[in-house]
């Protein structure tokens, strides 16, 4: 015999009523007669305990009172046939008017005790039971309603009553043994004390009693039937990517269950761990999911850990003082005094020094605790034995529960690296000796981010989430949003990792979406629904949605957004940029922007700003980190450069390839920009940096390729008027390179930290004779690589290989 147990929101709704009946049906069919417990309807306990409240201070509550009566009605008329309905309203009616009664009689006494409340509360189930059993009973004739008060005996703990179980469980069986042949609909969460007074098992207590009578009559299974697909690894609500667990332990159960997840009540583990009955956790909206299976021996699974939960809302208290010092009974002293007064304690940490005591309430029992620790400590308190304890709220706790945890080290590193990576402070740490759970105290603004964060964390085969922040939607920017939406689904099923484009920006306007910009239609989102742009407002925007694994992409070629890059690295958001002028304005900017990026655990890279998309910036890192030591490094890194020198053969004149390349979009639109070579050092002043020199834009030594006069001349036109001038020069160049069988490269050096750029004739020895096209190209001589360097070479611009280049470091961010 099985018992199952349906909560608020699977009796909520005509709609889940009629599925919870059919559940009870296909049940019945199948192994037969099962017990069924129910709770209020959704919302009522909730409602019940505010009419309360409300008629303690004299408010009104007749209002609610009559929404109460219609959601039950409603659901009579829709499900019980006419000729039943009388006596069933009938018998609600006089319910409701019983809670009038109540609250009349609270309102005029202007008090509500625990016990009262209990009363009220439990108006709830009774009202909710009957009405249900009533609807089963149409279809058979054996169901009956039943009210636990009669049945569950415990003390009078009003509010979260401890059961007697050795009474209980007799009476649950001697009522069972008499109406063998009847379907029990019993309702949850209400007990009675000795003197008969309504007792209640503490908010989600229906699982308790689902659980008393599952080990009073020794079910096969307890099946608590709620509206998610079992226990998962979070709560879903929070964390989207959340799975449901197949299998999970008691105590994995029930360290998840204490930690906040609310799919199941804690104290329900304990009567059927004691008797090895399995709970099974069923979703009443898909019935035909298996669900989490709680058991006694669950297979071991690869799950490092079984689930993250979290406690929204809880206060922390601070004592600190010698007085504790190597004092053994203080600290049963304290909690000896918080049980009193029926503070519950959430969490407690002491540190090995034994000088404080950090303990985790809930914020509604902060001001008693206050109370009652100062009044209790007084001595102690004003021998300055003691520091006036200190009060903090707003916090929350996030837990990750699993039984694996004892035998896989780095778990700890990995949930603090998560945590720190994104920017969460931890107050305070509790571990378990039993090694289940790991507890942190954050911030309760930090909550969702953390869960989130922690869950990509250690859910690696799950797709990690990138919430990724774009400025920029030129060429760049906007070929990035394409590859990403045509890369989607495979770096979702062969990489595991999912970028959500959450924030657009350009010069004029700003949008975010914290689900996700639909990447096929951004443009006109961005022009509909978008804001004027401002950046400050736009790096405020990212901070403040708090997301985790955060990337902002800098796809423009501005000064004004390298201005927040500082912020934004201290905010714990990586940056990726294709933008050039952070790394090579100031060494000092360069430095502060990697050791920032560095303190805060985030990344910063900038592939795309050398070379575009060819792996040169990264491949000078794997040098340098794996211990190579750079001897020189040479290279041409200009498009325009390397193009218009490829390209000066034969009869054409040098006026006419750079013409050339003008008109294939080569160069800038004053194309000495290019063969001045200011953005070649650029280029070469950041590997330079990267290789370990610290050297500023003066310290690199450009010889201009250009003869004095085209520097001069004051217009594009006048330029390569000068140019054509000067054909001699150039032609006298090529000739004497000719005739040395070499060939002319514009050509940077780095060598012994000293950086040049010349015009330079090579032979077929060097590794730059041949190049085609526009292509750049790299060589590294190292310790390692001496003999035959290392060259790097391919397209060194366009659109597509750099917005490719920004889009690998995205990936690659948080990788290591
Ligand atoms: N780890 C978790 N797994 C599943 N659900 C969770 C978890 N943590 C929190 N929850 C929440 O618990 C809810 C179910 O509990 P509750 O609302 O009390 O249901 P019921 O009304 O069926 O008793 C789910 O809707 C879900 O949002
Ligand atoms: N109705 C009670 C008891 C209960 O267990 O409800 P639910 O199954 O909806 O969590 C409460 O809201 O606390």
């Amino acid at each position: 015999m099985k018992i199952l147990k349906f909560g608020g929101t699977s009796v909520g709704s005509v709609e889940s009523i009629s599925k919870l009946l059919q559940i009870v049906e296909r049940e019945d069919q199948s192994t037969g007669n099962p017990v069924i417990v129910l709770s209020a309807m959704s919302g009522v306990t909730n409602l019940l305990s505010a009419m309360a409240d409300k008629a303690s201070q004299g408010g009104t509550f007749q209002d609610e009172l009559k929404q109460l009566e219609e959601r039950h009605f409603d659901v009579i008329k829709e499900l019980l046939a006419v000729s039943r309905q009388n006596p069933v309203f009938t018998q609600l009616r006089i319910l409701f008017n019983e809670i009038e009664d109540l609250l009349q009689g609270v309102s005029m006494l202007r008090e509500l005790t625990p016990r009262t409340r209990d009363l009220v509360l439990s108006y709830g189930e009774r009202c909710s039971t009957f009405m249900i059993s009533k609807i089963a009973g149409q279809e058979k004739d054996n169901t009956i309603f039943v009210n636990a008060a009669d049945l569950v005996k415990t003390d009078s703990s009003f509010g979260q009553a401890k059961v007697n179980m050795e009474l209980t469980e007799i009476l649950i069986r001697d009522y069972y043994e008499k109406n063998k042949s009847k379907m029990l609909f019993v309702t949850g969460f209400i007990a009675s004390n000795d003197e008969g007074r309504i007792t209640t098992l503490g908010r989600g207590g229906s699982d308790y009693t689902a659980a008393i009578f599952g080990s009073a009559l020794n079910a096969s299974e307890i099946e608590i039937w709620t509206d998610v697909n079992g226990m998962m690894t979070a709560d879903p609500r929070m964390v989207k990517k959340a799975f449901s667990l197949p299998e999970l332990s008691y105590t994995e159960a029930m360290e998840l269950s204490f930690f906040g997840a609310k799919v199941i009540y804690p104290p329900t583990m304990i009567p059927a761990f004691m008797k090895k009955i399995p709970i099974v956790i069923r979703n009443t909206f898909e019935p035909d999911f298996i669900g989490s299976v709680i058991k006694h021996n669950c297979d071991s699974s690869d799950l490092a850990i079984k689930g993250i939960s979290s406690i929204n809302d809880i206060s922390i208290i601070n004592i600190e003082g010698s007085g504790m010092v190597g004092k053994a009974g203080f600290s049963g002293r304290l909690f000896s005094l918080l049980a009193r007064e029926q503070i519950n304690v959430i969490l407690i940490t002491q540190s090995s020094s034994e000088h404080s005591i950090t303990f985790a309430i809930h914020p509604t029992d902060a001001a008693k605790a206050q109370r009652v620790i100062e009044h209790e400590f007084e001595l102690e308190l004003l021998a300055k034995k003691l520091e006036a304890p200190i009060f903090e709220k707003g916090l929350a706790v996030l837990a990750i529960v699993g039984e694996n945890m004892k035998q896989t080290p780095g778990i700890s590193g990995k949930l603090f690296h998560a945590l720190g990576r994104n920017g969460i402070n931890v107050r305070a740490i509790a571990q378990g000796s039993s090694e289940y759970n790991i507890s942190v105290i954050i911030s309760h603004d930090d909550l969702n981010k953390g869960l989130n964060a922690v869950h990509d964390a250690f859910f690696v085969d799950l797709n990690k989430t990138l919430n990724l922040f774009c400025l920029g939607t030129g060429n760049i920017g906007k070929t990035l949003f394409r590859q990403v939406q045509e890369h989607r689904q495979f770096l979702q099923e062969h990489n595991g990792i999912q970028i959500r484009v959450v924030g657009i920006g350009n010069t004029r306007k700003m949008y975010f979406d914290p689900d996700g910009i639909d990447l096929e239609n951004w443009e006109t989102t961005l022009d509909s629904a978008g804001q004027t742009a401002d950046l400050s407002a736009f790096v405020e925007k990212m901070k403040n949605l708090n997301l985790p694994n955060c990337v902002f992409a800098d796809n423009t070629a501005s000064l004004k957004p390298i201005e927040f890059y500082h912020e934004i690295f201290s905010s714990n958001i990586s940056i990726v940029t294709c933008n050039k002028i952070g790394n090579s304005s100031s060494y000092s900017q360069y430095k502060l922007f990697k050791d920032t990026a560095r303190t805060h655990g985030v990344d910063y890279f900038y592939e795309t700003n050398v070379g575009a998309g060819l792996p040169i910036v990264r491949t000078l890192k794997d040098l340098m980190v794996s211990g190579d030591r750079v001897l020189s490094i040479e290279a041409i890194l200009s498009g325009t450069i390397s193009y218009i020198f490829n390209n000066y053969k034969g009869d054409v004149t040098f006026h006419d390839i750079v013409k050339q390349a003008q008109e294939k979009g080569y160069t800038e639109p004053d194309p000495r920009d290019d063969l001045k070579g200011t953005d070649f050092m650029r280029k070469m002043l950041i590997l330079a940096r990267d290789a370990g020199y610290p050297l500023e834009a003066e310290d690199v030594h450009i010889e201009s390729m250009l003869p004095q006069s085209c520097i001069d001349a004051q217009s594009v036109d006048e330029f390569y008027a000068e140019l054509k001038k000067e054909g001699a020069f150039f032609e006298n160049l090529k000739k004497q390179a000719q005739a040395e069988r070499k060939v002319l490269r514009y050509i940077a050096k780095l060598e012994d930290g000293k950086a040049t750029i010349n015009l330079q004739m090579v032979d077929d020895t060097h590794p730059f004779y041949a190049l085609s096209g526009s292509d750049n190209i790299i060589s590294f001589t190292t310790d390692r690589y001496k003999e035959r360097p290392m060259v790097v070479k391919g397209p060194g611009a366009g659109a597509d290989v750099t917005a490719a280049g920004v889009f690998a470091d995205i990936v690659n961010v948080g990788a290591q």
